[in-house]
């Protein structure tokens, strides 16, 4: 027990939780008032006592492996209290102050395997709604923190240095700073933190003053735990713009410049949908390739997979993505997990307005908005159909998170099905020109706010409530119901034609297949084409081998494609391939791709010892999360951690 931690009396006790669904001591914990009633994932208590600012100072230690320092933070108190309750994961807490310097007592609650600790700090007195509290806490993570990726510099481009870099999202903010880690908190914040001189420091706010080995941040907007970023390594930037630049290792930094030029045209597109972008700079950082996401929405600070980097800018609708977030996400953020939707669902719906906006011919706009449409149909298809089961209530648009991880709740589904309703509300109510407005009515009403899927429901209804269209919506299908969603809209399919026909030709044995027939197709198409074809029967090995050739899939440099191309050889079972497969999966991490390309191998029955293997040979770089889901995915449990 550290100095200041008192006995815990109420301490939970459920090691299952988290780990085996909904059924285990869930509500137990929530009986026991242990759970914040605003958030299934969170043990804090905002609706008592909510933070409004936190000022970090943070020493990185690459040898440890850990973060040291202090957080302080200022809280307001809204109901009488006499403890405040925060969420922490495995922090090693030193001591608790009062503004006054005087030490406070604290009982840091069972740790719950990812869920964390419940953190109980005992006021002194009883504090009153209305007044003001300011508490420092002085901690250390842990080298095992699951925000945390500590690369060695085998790890990286340059091979000479450490690198470190976080990923907060959903509820990993908890491991690295105590905090209320609940999107329905919203904090400003700042930080100075020191490392070894020769590395950048960067994190999700305004860079100030980086001397010697101090660097300074802020973050005037206030944001939820889960946007608090970091990541420190050697690195160089690169401008893009007035307001942006590309950070990366000195490797990747031309190529990456390159890749990411038009940022500021497509900011400029989302301002003149959403409005004024509020978050002052925009700058992208590409991080090594064990980060598990293709991007990752941090405030002035997006992070993003190097496998972007496809050398034709084929992958600019991620960043689109991302910039999008700086409105629904960032600015107006879901409550809680459960209705991520908020954030994802209309982040992809503004993504794809955004892009088409940036095509002249306004038929060519909606053709090709609907034919990234279509693409996201076939992957929601994919999700529901293939992975999840139409039944799993996973699929609905708003979900339980009660015992469930948000980790395990994660796919396609809040992207795709949540833009879909959009897209089918934005039809109903009279197209583009009426929703808008409604867009931008929606951003201002809830700008630095969180809501749930009701306040939406509820702001949309007053909103169009002189709309008689409004009243044919099944709000219980579309936001309760699991499956696929229960209308689909009417999509212009004439960039699709090109692609149904060669899927004939494909199919056709006695047709030969050369470049010609995909000579004009963009990488999206090809894409699609390749989607397609997973969802099909497998294809014979020698059409397999003649396809991958001729069509130049086959070592693709774009990795939508050879993502595809590696899970079709894997269906048809093509053994002389699996060296690429592997290849593949060891040499980038991104789960979109990572994730399947496991099922698929586990679905293998004669691959499947292999598969697991290269798994426990390679999970030791991964990030936590890419490992806890591939765990899943392969059927392992943690018994069978290769800890060498
Ligand atoms: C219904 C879903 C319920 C809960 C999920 C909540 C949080 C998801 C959590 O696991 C974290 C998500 C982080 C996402 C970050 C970036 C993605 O948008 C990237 C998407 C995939 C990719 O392009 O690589
Ligand atoms: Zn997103």
């Amino acid at each position: 027990m550290s100095d200041g931690e008192c006995d815990a009396q109420s301490r939970v006790s459920c090691d299952a939780y988290y780990a085996v669904g909904k059924d285990c001591q869930n509500s137990k914990i929530r009986a026991m008032g242990a759970l914040s009633p605003l958030d299934p994932s969170s043990f804090s208590r905002p609706e008592q006592a909510i933070i409004r600012h936190i000022s970090l100072n943070l020493n990185v230690d690459f040898e440890k492996h850990v973060l040291h320092g202090h957080a302080k933070l200022d809280v307001d108190v809204l109901e009488d209290i006499n403890s405040l309750i925060l969420d922490a994961s495995n922090l090693k807490i030193s001591s608790i102050e009062a503004d006054d310097g005087s030490k406070l007592q604290y009982k840091l609650g069972e740790h719950i395997p990812n869920m964390g600790s419940k953190l109980t700090i005992l006021l002194p007195k009883q504090h009153i709604a209305g007044e003001k509290l300011k508490i420092k806490i002085t901690y250390t993570t842990d080298p095992q923190a699951s925000a945390l990726q500590w690369l060695d510099p085998e790890q990286t481009s340059g091979k000479k240095h450490p690198y470190l870099f976080s990923q907060c999202q959903p509820i990993h903010a908890r491991s690295i700073l105590p905090c209320q880690d609940t999107p329905a908190v919203k904090f400003t914040y700042d930080a100075e933190v020191t490392a070894p001189e020769e590395f950048t420091v960067l994190m999700s706010a305004l860079r100030g003053e980086a001397r010697s080995n101090r660097t300074t941040f802020r973050q005037p907007m206030p944001l939820p735990s889960y946007l608090v970023a970091i990541a420190v390594g050697v690195l160089e930037s690169r401008t893009l713009g007035p307001r942006s630049r590309v950070w990366s290792e000195k490797e990747e930094i031309e190529r990456s410049a390159w890749e990411f030029a038009e940022t500021e045209k497509y900011l400029q597109a989302a301002e003149k949908l959403c409005g004024p972008y509020e978050w002052s700079e925009y700058d992208l950082l590409v991080l090594p390739p064990s980060f598990p996401y293709g991007g990752m929405e941090n405030p002035c600070l997006t992070f993003v997979t190097p496998t972007l980097l496809a050398g034709d800018r084929s992958q600019a609708d991620v960043i689109v993505h991302e910039i999008m977030h700086s409105w629904t996400g960032n600015l107006v953020t879901n409550r809680n997990f459960e209705h991520f939707w908020l954030n994802e669902g209309f982040t992809v719906f503004l993504e794809r307005k955004v892009g088409a906006s940036l095509i002249n011919d306004s038929v060519e706009a909606k053709r090709s908005r609907d034919f990234q449409s279509l693409l996201g149909l076939q992957e929601l298809s994919e999700a529901i159909n293939d992975v999840l089961g139409a039944s799993n209530p996973l699929t609905k648009l708003v979900v339980d998170l009660n015992g469930v991880h948000p980790d395990d709740a994660f796919s396609t589904v809040p992207y795709e099905k949540g833009s879909l309703f959009l897209r089918y509300l934005e039809n109903l109510v009279g197209g583009p020109e009426v929703f808008d407005d409604f867009l931008r009515a929606y951003l201002t009403k809830f700008r630095k706010k969180s809501l749930d899927t009701e306040q939406f429901k509820a702001f949309l209804l007053e909103y169009f409530k002189d709309n008689q269209a409004i009243k044919q919506v099944d709000w219980d299908s579309w936001l309760h119901k699991s499956g696929m969603p229960p209308i689909i809209p009417d999509y212009d399919t004439t960039m699709t034609k090109a692609i149904s026909a060669l899927l004939v030709k494909i199919d056709d044995s006695n047709a030969s297949l050369s470049y010609e027939d995909v000579a004009n197709f963009t990488p999206h198409q090809m894409i699609h084409m390749l989607q397609q074809l997973i969802d099909r029967p497998a294809l014979p090995l020698e059409r397999l081998a003649a396809l991958g050739k001729e069509y130049k899939v086959n070592g693709n440099k774009n990795t939508e494609i050879l993502y595809r191309w590696l899970r079709l050889c894997i269906r048809s079972r093509d053994d002389t391939k699996l060296q690429d497969v592997f290849h593949f999966v060891n040499s980038q991490g991104r789960m979109k791709y990572v994730r399947p390309v496991y099922r698929d191998l586990y679905a293998w029955e004669d691959v499947r010892a292999r598969a697991i293997d290269n798994f426990l040979k390679n999970e030791k770089y991964m990030m936590h999360v890419s490992a806890y889901t591939l765990r899943k995915d392969l059927h392992l449990d943690e018994k069978t951690k290769n800890t060498e």
